[in-house]
């Protein structure tokens, strides 16, 4: 179903609130893009070689990323073809179409796996400094709130201070956190974090990984060694691989997606700091070029930031003007 029918029926089932933390969230991006598309559409009478290259340029400031907006222009192109569009103003319902296909359309909103017949494990990885430990216990304070029993585990032994910011969440959010002292094996922090999750009967297991070791290969290695401990204490385990990535770092963001994706299988990706970046358009970067869904989008600081990623949401908060093909059309 096409952008705008969704978003007739999305946005208005969606609870205002979620719209909201979208639409607040966004609103660098927003601010920045549709100023700059504005100027484009109300300064060029035709739409030419040199309009396509404006808007180009446009798109790659917003961390589109290069492969991404090259797509989207050849696209465009062969839309203004065979609509036979004349009016540059008249493309912003379809650019808007067009984004909503390269970011995979239909909403597949990428529900978080569970495992129905026991613990679920989620392990979080992703370099320091990217919001992991910020988002595990946002996570956790999203599950408590459906009535599930949780657990943390601190396993990024590599900086203490990760450690105790884990500690810190659990107390606010009034969740365990499983720990031992900075420079431990990650691996025998997370056994233990399962065990003491089977004892006490939780639901779900949140493990914090190392941001970084002393170098890739040794890190690469430590979430290997992580991930078979944990398949190994609970069949089908870990239902999530998470990797967290900083939307700030822009197109940095997608070296580090390869590059995690090489040595364990990344099941999601978490991007955040949208809120603090007026270059959002790497979300659909990274949701058209890594094959890897954008399921949890960080928007800010708070507990109640982190939020499922929702393609219409999206789009909706980038163009919040643009309601259905007629606006732009009249
Ligand atoms: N504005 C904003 N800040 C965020 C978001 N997510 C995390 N942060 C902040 O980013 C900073 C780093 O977050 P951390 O959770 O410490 O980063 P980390 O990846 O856990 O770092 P390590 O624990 O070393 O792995 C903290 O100040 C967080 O509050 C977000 O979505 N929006």
């Amino acid at each position: 179903m096409g952008f705008f029918k969704r978003l007739k029926e999305k946005v208005s089932q969606t609870t205002d609130r979620v719209t909201q933390k979208f639409m607040n969230g966004l609103s660098k991006t927003s601010s920045s893009l549709v100023g700059a598309m504005d100027q484009l559409f109300a300064s060029y009478r035709k739409i030419d070689e040199d309009f396509y290259e404006e808007l180009e340029e446009i798109l790659i400031s917003a961390d589109v990323g290069v492969a991404t907006t090259m797509e989207l222009i050849e696209r465009l192109r062969e839309e203004v073809k065979e609509r036979k569009i004349k009016e540059p103003a008249q493309l912003q319902p379809v650019l808007i179409e067009l984004l909503d296909q390269l970011m995979n359309g239909e909403d597949e909103v990428a529900e978080l796996a569970q495992n129905d017949t026991g613990l679920s494990i989620y392990l979080f990885v992703g370099v320091n400094g990217v919001g992991k430990t910020t988002t595990i216990g946002k996570l956790a304070y999203r599950f408590k709130q459906e009535g599930k029993k949780v657990v943390m585990a601190a396993g990024d032994t590599f900086r203490a201070g990760a450690i105790e910011q884990l500690e810190t969440w659990g107390k606010r959010i009034g969740v365990d956190v499983i720990k031992q002292s900075a420079g431990a094996d990650p691996a025998a922090v997370i056994y233990d974090g399962i065990q003491a999750a089977k004892s006490r009967k939780a639901d779900i297991l949140l493990c914090d990984t190392a941001g970084r070791l002393q170098n890739k290969v040794n890190l690469m290695e430590e979430l290997k060694k992580v991930y078979r401990v944990v398949a190994r204490e609970v069949p089908g385990a870990p239902h999530e691989v998470l990797l967290v990535l900083d939307a700030t770092t822009g197109q940095n963001a997608l070296i580090q997606a390869k590059t995690f994706s090489e040595a364990v299988q990344v099941s999601g990706i978490v991007l955040t700091k949208l809120d603090g970046t007026a270059k959002g358009g790497i979300a659909i970067a990274v949701r058209h070029e890594c094959k890897i869904p954008v399921k949890l989008i960080g928007l800010g600081e708070q507990a109640d930031d982190l939020q499922v990623f929702d393609t219409t949401q999206f789009l909706h908060a980038l163009f919040p003007e643009v309601k259905n093909e007629k606006d732009i059309m009249a």
